[in-house]
C-alpha cells in the first residue's frame, strides 16, 4: 500500500508472493457466504463464540507486542496502545453480540484450530522474538479480518442486516486506516531488521494465513 514513500513495501510484496493463500484466507467460503447472504446462522454463532475466546488470547499477544515496542520503538507506542485499548471495547461488543444471539459464552470451550492459534500467539511472549516479527504478525492478523469483512460490505453485497454490525466492526474505513498504520510500522521495522528476522517474519505471515484459513474451516464445520 502507501508505505512511507520511496521504499517498496515488503509486506505488500509478501501478499503478492503468497497471493493464493492470502485469497484463501480473505475470500474464504465462510465470509463469502456472509456477503452473499447464504450463511448458516449456527455457523455464524460458532464463529462468534470461538472468536470471543480468540480475542481474549489476542489481548495477551497485543500486550506482548506493546512491551517489545516500548523497549525499542517508542514512536509506535500510541498506535499499539490504541490497539490494546480497542480490544477492551471489542470484548464488550462480543458479550453484547453473544447475548443477542442467545449464546452463553461461559460455556464455550476452544476447538482445536483455535487452540492451535492460541499456542502460536503465546509463542510471541518469548523475549527472543523481535519486535519486527511480532508487529508484522500483528498487522497480518488484523488485515485478514479487515479484508474479509470489508468485502462483505463492499458494493453488491447481500449481507443479512443482522450481520452488518459484525462486518462493520472490521470492515470499516477506520479499521482499514488502523491496519494501514500497522502496515507502515511493519514495513519500517522490517527495513531495519536483520535478514534472519525478515525471514522469520515472512514465515509468521504464512503461518497466520494458514491459521486464519483453519479458523474459518473450524467455524464452518458441522462437527
Ligand atoms: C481469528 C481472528 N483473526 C483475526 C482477528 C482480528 O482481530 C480476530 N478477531 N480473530
Amino acid at each position: 500500500m502507501d508505505g512511507d514513500g520511496v521504499e517498496a513495501s515488503t509486506t505488500a510484496a509478501w501478499i503478492e508472493r503468497h497471493r493464493q493463500m492470502y485469497e484463501r484466507a480473505t475470500r474464504h467460503p465462510f465470509t463469502v457466504s456472509i456477503r452473499d447472504g447464504t450463511i448458516d446462522l449456527s455457523t455464524f454463532k460458532r464463529w462468534l463464540s470461538q472468536d470471543y475466546l480468540f480475542v481474549r488470547e489476542f489481548v495477551a499477544f497485543v500486550a506482548s507486542v506493546l512491551l517489545k515496542c516500548c523497549k525499542q520503538h517508542s514512536s509506535d507506542m500510541e498506535i499499539i496502545l490504541g490497539g490494546v485499548a480497542s480490544l477492551n471495547d471489542e470484548l464488550s461488543w462480543f458479550k453484547n453480540e453473544a447475548a443477542k444471539w442467545g449464546i452463553d459464552l461461559a460455556s464455550v470451550s476452544p476447538l482445536q484450530s483455535n487452540m492451535e492459534y492460541h499456542r502460536f500467539l503465546q509463542s510471541f511472549t518469548e523475549p527472543e522474538i523481535s519486535y519486527a516479527v511480532a508487529v508484522t504478525t500483528f498487522w497480518i492478523i488484523e488485515t485478514v479480518y479487515q479484508d474479509s469483512f470489508g468485502f462483505c460490505i463492499e458494493e453488491g453485497n447481500k449481507t443479512p442486516p443482522e450481520l452488518l454490525g459484525t462486518c462493520q466492526r472490521w470492515g470499516s474505513a477506520e479499521f482499514k486506516q488502523y491496519c494501514q498504520s500497522l502496515q507502515r510500522i511493519a514495513d519500517r521495522s522490517l527495513a531495519n531488521a536483520p535478514a534472519d528476522a525478515v525471514k522469520s517474519a515472512e514465515e509468521a505471515f504464512i503461518r497466520v494465513l494458514e491459521l486464519e484459513i483453519g479458523f474459518w474451516e473450524m467455524s464452518s464445520s458441522k462437527s
